[in-house]
């Protein structure tokens, strides 16, 4: 199922987008052990959990039965500002209860496996290995990428790997690892959140049928739920 949710402005998608986290987590919590969410980076994305952090509904979340991945990571150096983990961390991850295990961070280029991006992205392909992610959290860029996947790139032609290292990405830094569409496609929940008149072309284009090839985005679809949140001018199409 395919929903489209428009609000105001970005800072009202990101404190409603929160507000629905929190929802859908203790809702989720209710039935079953534990949750797994994949967060994006980016300005919503990091914008959504700063909201998180100091919602008080929040405080209902029990974040040491919630498993955080991310749907993709910018490969650069442990802590690095630019990392999505980085900023997941300062916007919300320091801030609660939730134990180190619980987070599934993408390996760093200076950590285990080095400068090795291949390596990197096999050992995620590992970590989520027989996880069912809950709700994948993710962005549109404004040529249509969602995650790390690049309009008419390798990544978005990959269909037997669940992570892969992507290179030579027009949006810096340029080596990445991101899950594929085919991944991306096993989450329960699908959340597209995206603001701005620079992307309104791009969900339009996604939304009236357009192949995942030449646009990514298109092709992001949770098994149960696909919902597009945008603000005004990114829906202005
Ligand atoms: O580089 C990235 O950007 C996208 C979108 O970011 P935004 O600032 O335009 O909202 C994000 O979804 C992705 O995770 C990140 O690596």
């Amino acid at each position: 199922m395919n929903r489209v949710i428009v609000y105001t402005d970005p800072p009202l998608l990101a404190s409603a987008t929160a507000a629905r986290l929190v929802t859908a987590i203790t809702d989720l919590q209710a039935t079953q052990p534990s949750v797994a969410i994949a967060l994006t980076g980016g300005r919503t994305g990091t914008a959504v959990l700063e909201h998180l952090r100091v919602n008080t509904a929040a405080t209902a979340i029990d974040w040491s039965a919630v498993d955080i991945f991310w749907g993709d990571e910018r490969f650069l150096p442990g802590k690095h500002p630019d990392r999505n983990e980085t900023q997941a961390r300062a916007a919300l991850l320091d801030h609660i209860k939730i134990p180190k295990g619980r987070i599934h961070a993408v390996a760093p280029s200076d950590g285990p496996y080095g400068d090795d991006a291949d390596l990197a992205a096999a050992a995620y392909a590992k970590e989520l290995d027989g996880v069912t992610l809950d709700i994948l959290l993710a962005g549109v860029g404004e040529e249509g990428h969602t995650l790390s996947v690049f309009p008419d790139s390798p990544a978005v032609h990959e269909t037997e790997a669940t992570v892969v290292a992507v290179r030579d990405c027009p949006k810096p830094p340029p080596v990445r690892i991101s899950l594929t569409l085919p991944a991306a496609r096993q989450a329960s929940q699908v959340w597209l959140m995206t603001t701005g008149t620079s992307k309104a072309e791009a969900v339009t284009t996604a939304l009236s049928g357009a192949s995942e090839v030449d646009l990514p985005a298109a092709g992001a679809q949770g098994r149960e739920l696909t919902l597009w949140l945008l603000d005004k001018a990114a829906a202005g199409r």
